[in-house]
Parts: structure tokens; C-alpha cells; sequence
């Protein structure tokens, strides 16, 4: 019989425990969105299903270390932080991630979720802010954005457009019009690092007279592109 297990041994088998595949755990400074300049704890899940052109995270498409929920949740860096930024690569991507963020709540941390809008968040825990981006043309994957998530928005989510060009701009006001999304909850435009001149895009939502939260990537004015801030 050699090592193969029979099908009657595979099945007393204790089930497998619910696990993530995670890129990396870290203490910074948020650097984005509406948690801005808070210390947190971002937890990485490895693995995206989209191509962005401007990506600054794609070390987190690849590799990766499985972890079980209980000891993620148990880790240090997550159980002294009271912010919690959940992150990839696209983290909605791994099913598990929704129980982790039920637990992340439970256990009473403020959690956020970065995602790229192109998949499902309705059945992300209410307590999550979900930090929904918007992918523009210029992003490269414009076709996947699932527009139903608009409708589900909650006051205290967000919506993030990361702005490539001046045609991005524009494109992102008549959308902002069309899913009436000031209405909804805050809206953020980000230049897409080193595309965008950061004084042009500011000029352009002063310009638009639109409520638009103009907002810069505070951890790379800090340390840099680097991964582990
Ligand atoms: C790396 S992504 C991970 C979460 C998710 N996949 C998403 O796209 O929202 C986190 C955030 O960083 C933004 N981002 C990635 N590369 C960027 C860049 N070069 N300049 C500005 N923002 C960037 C994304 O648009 C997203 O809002
Ligand atoms: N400091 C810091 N803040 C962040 N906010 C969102 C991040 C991300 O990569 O999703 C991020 C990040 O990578 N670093
Ligand atoms: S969806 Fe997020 S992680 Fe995936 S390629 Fe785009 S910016 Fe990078
Ligand atoms: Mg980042």
C-alpha cells in the first residue's frame, strides 16, 4: 500500500482549519484613506486575480505563507494594535478572509479592507470599513469592476479612484455624478504614484467643486516604495 492513504483514512481525518495564504504582517502608519496617520496592523493575503498597471504591492501576487486564523489573530502585532488594515493583493480573493474579518471585529479591533472593487463585498461584516477602489482606464482593468458593489455602500465605507492621467480625472467625475457616490459615503482620489503630479490632481479637485478627499500616499513620503510600510 506504500504511503497512500485509503479513502476510508482520508475522511477521519481532522478537517483542514480555515487558513490564509498571507504575504506579510506589519506595523506602520496608515497611509491612505479616511484612517490616515493612525497606527495600525496591515495583514497582506497573497494572490490577486487583477493586472493594474500602476501596482505598487505585486510581490504579494506570488508565494506567500499559509496561516491559521487562530494563530494570525493570536499574533502579536495583531492583538496589541487597535487598527486593522486588511490588504493584498486582493483579499477577497481567499473565501477565509470574511470569517477573519468577522473574528478581526469580534475580537474588537477597528478593522478596515482595501479591495478592488472587483469582487463581491456584501458579505463582508458590517462593522468593516470597506475601502472600495474604483479602477479607472488608465488603471488597466477598468472592464472589472463589479458596479453592483455601489449600491451596498455603507456611510462609513469609501470609495477610492487612483488617478493615472487627466482622461482618468475626467472619467472619475462622471462616474462620481452617475452612482450619485458623494451621496453614498467619502470619496478619495489618489495620484497614482509617480504618474500623476500630485499638485496637478490637487488643482483639478479644487477646479471640480466636487467634495473629493484629495489624498497622497503619506507612507512612501515617509519610507520610501518599500514593502513592510
Ligand atoms: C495594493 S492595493 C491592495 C488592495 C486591493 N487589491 C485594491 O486594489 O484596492 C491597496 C491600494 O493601493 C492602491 N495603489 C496601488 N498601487 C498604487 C500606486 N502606484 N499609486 C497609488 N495607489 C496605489 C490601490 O489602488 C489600492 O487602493
Ligand atoms: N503604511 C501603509 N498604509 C497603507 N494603507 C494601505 C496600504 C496597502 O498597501 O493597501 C498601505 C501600505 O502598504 N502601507
Ligand atoms: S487590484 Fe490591487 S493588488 Fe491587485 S493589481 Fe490592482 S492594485 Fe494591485
Ligand atoms: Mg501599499
Amino acid at each position: 500500500m506504500g504511503d497512500a492513504l485509503t479513502s476510508a483514512q482520508t475522511q477521519v481525518r481532522a478537517p483542514t482549519a480555515a487558513r490564509l495564504k498571507i504575504t506579510e504582517v506589519f506595523r506602520s502608519l496608515q497611509g491612505e484613506a479616511l484612517q490616515v496617520g493612525l497606527p495600525t496592523t496591515f495583514v497582506r493575503l497573497t494572490g490577486c486575480p487583477l493586472r493594474c498597471r500602476y501596482c505598487d504591492s505585486a510581490y504579494a501576487f506570488h508565494g506567500g505563507q499559509w496561516r491559521e486564523l487562530e494563530d494570525l489573530l493570536s499574533d502579536p502585532l495583531v492583538q496589541g494594535t487597535r487598527h486593522i488594515c486588511v490588504t493584498g493583493g486582493e483579499p477577497l480573493a481567499q473565501k477565509t478572509c470574511i470569517p477573519f474579518l468577522r473574528a478581526l471585529c469580534d475580537a474588537g479591533h477597528a478593522v478596515s479592507l482595501e479591495t478592488s472593487g472587483a469582487l463581491d463585498i456584501s458579505p463582508v461584516d458590517a462593522r468593516v470599513s470597506r475601502v472600495v477602489d474604483i479602477k479607472t482606464p488608465d488603471s488597466g482593468e477598468v472592464r472589472r469592476n463589479l458596479w453592483d458593489n455601489l449600491d451596498g455602500l455603507r456611510a462609513h465605507d469609501q470609495v477610492k479612484l487612483v488617478i493615472c492621467s487627466r482622461a482618468d480625472f475626467d472619467w472619475a467625475v462622471t462616474i462620481i455624478d452617475q452612482y450619485r457616490l458623494l451621496e453614498r459615503c467619502a470619496v478619495l482620489v489618489s495620484p497614482s504614484f509617480g504618474q500623476v503630479d500630485p499638485s496637478a490632481l490637487a488643482q483639478w479637485v479644487l477646479d471640480s467643486g466636487l467634495e473629493l478627499r484629495f489624498q497622497l500616499q503619506l507612507h512612501k513620503l515617509l519610507w520610501g516604495d518599500e514593502p513592510g510600510h
